[in-house]
């Protein structure tokens, strides 16, 4: 599938590179902190920071999911303050993460530093249908580990 894409910031495909798979396997696209200095992010701030990278997916059977990187997020605990971001097949602004500091030291963020990755998924919008009853199911409305734990 082609992905139409903007770079917002000249910086991308000049300083930094545009966003590329890094391997032939990779899901995700990483995305940069289009930051213009170091950010010092306290632990427990939240701090909305820009990608300078603009996609529009239009095809409304897709949409994007910004997911943290598992480094990031282990080791220095930088993951997302909406914990997924989802992008919707017709938004066209520029992609922005959600940058949550939740662990217990001062992270810097570094100009053009990959902070979080985009991966496109299928989805799909349903027809929606209201009725008085389902058919019967076998689970029923059993959950939250009705099934047990083993
Ligand atoms: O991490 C994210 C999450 C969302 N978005 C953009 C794309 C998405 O299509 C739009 C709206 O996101 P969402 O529907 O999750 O947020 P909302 O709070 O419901 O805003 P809206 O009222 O604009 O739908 O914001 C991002 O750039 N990054
Ligand atoms: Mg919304």
């Amino acid at each position: 599938m082609q992905l139409q894409y903007k770079v917002l910031n000249p910086k991308l495909g000049s300083e930094f590179p545009l966003p590329a798979y890094a391997t032939t396997g990779s899901a995700g696209l990483d995305l940069r902190a289009m930051v213009e200095q170091r950010l010092q992010i306290e632990p427990g701030q939240t701090v909305l920071i820009p990608t300078g990278l603009a996609i529009h997916i239009a095809d409304p059977g897709y949409a994007g999911l910004v997911l943290p990187r598992s480094g990031l997020g282990h080791k220095h605990g930088i993951v997302l303050g909406n914990l997924v971001g989802l992008i919707d097949s017709d938004y066209q602004g520029e992609l922005m993460v959600s940058c949550w500091n939740r662990g217990h030291a001062t992270f810097a963020l570094e100009p053009g530093e990959r902070l979080a990755q985009l991966v496109i998924v299928p989805v799909m919008q349903v027809t929606l249908e209201q009725v008085e009853e389902f058919e019967a199911s076998h689970r029923g409305s059993g959950g939250f580990g009705h099934s047990g734990r083993q």
